[in-house]
């Protein structure tokens, strides 16, 4: 493309914001062509995650999507998560468009070492994605595929 970074058209997106010191780290996106809004962990005080201990974290923010065709996504930050092994204690947060609540960030310590998570870090990503949602039609059976039921391999390895 010959314009990779020109920005498209962004939808608007309700965000209550839950704690006033957030108002000086609210989420945005860092370069014109990320996917993600970073997250920040809103704590009182540091807080050590043990070795496999896993926390639910506010994040003081509550957006509401407020479209069916679109859901947020809460996914991990590569650096932590390689680095540290500060991921997701449900791998990957799905986000309704119905949902009001307050975001938060189930944050799991998958590493070895205890993890010192600080108030404010950024911890996690949003981001927001298109969805279609789908009827569901009972026949009893398919119109043959190539692949038919073939899964989990079945085409080898190489
Ligand atoms: O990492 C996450 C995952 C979910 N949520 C919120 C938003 C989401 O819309 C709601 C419900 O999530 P989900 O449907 O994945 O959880 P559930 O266990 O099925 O709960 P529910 O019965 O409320 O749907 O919880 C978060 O704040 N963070
Ligand atoms: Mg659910």
């Amino acid at each position: 493309m010959s314009q990779p970074d020109k920005p498209s058209a962004r939808p608007r997106l309700e965000v209550k914001v839950l704690d006033a010191r957030l108002h000086d780290y609210m989420p945005n996106y860092a370069t014109l062509g990320s996917a993600g809004m970073d997250l920040r962990a809103l704590l009182e005080a540091p807080l050590t995650l043990e070795p496999g201990q896993c926390e639910l974290i506010r994040t003081g923010l509550a957006i509401h999507i407020g479209d069916p065709g679109l859901a947020g996504l809460i996914l991990p930050r590569s650096g932590l998560g390689h680095k540290h092994g500060i991921v997701l204690g449900n791998l990957v947060g799905l986000i309704d468009s119905d949902y009001q609540g307050e975001l938060m960030i189930s944050t799991w310590n998958r590493g070895n070492a205890p993890f010192v998570l600080e108030p404010f870090e950024r911890l996690a990503q949003y981001v927001l994605v298109p969805v279609v949602q789908a009827e569901l039609q009972i026949v009893d059976d398919f119109e043959a595929s190539l692949r038919g039921a073939g899964g989990f391999g079945s085409s080898g390895r190489q």
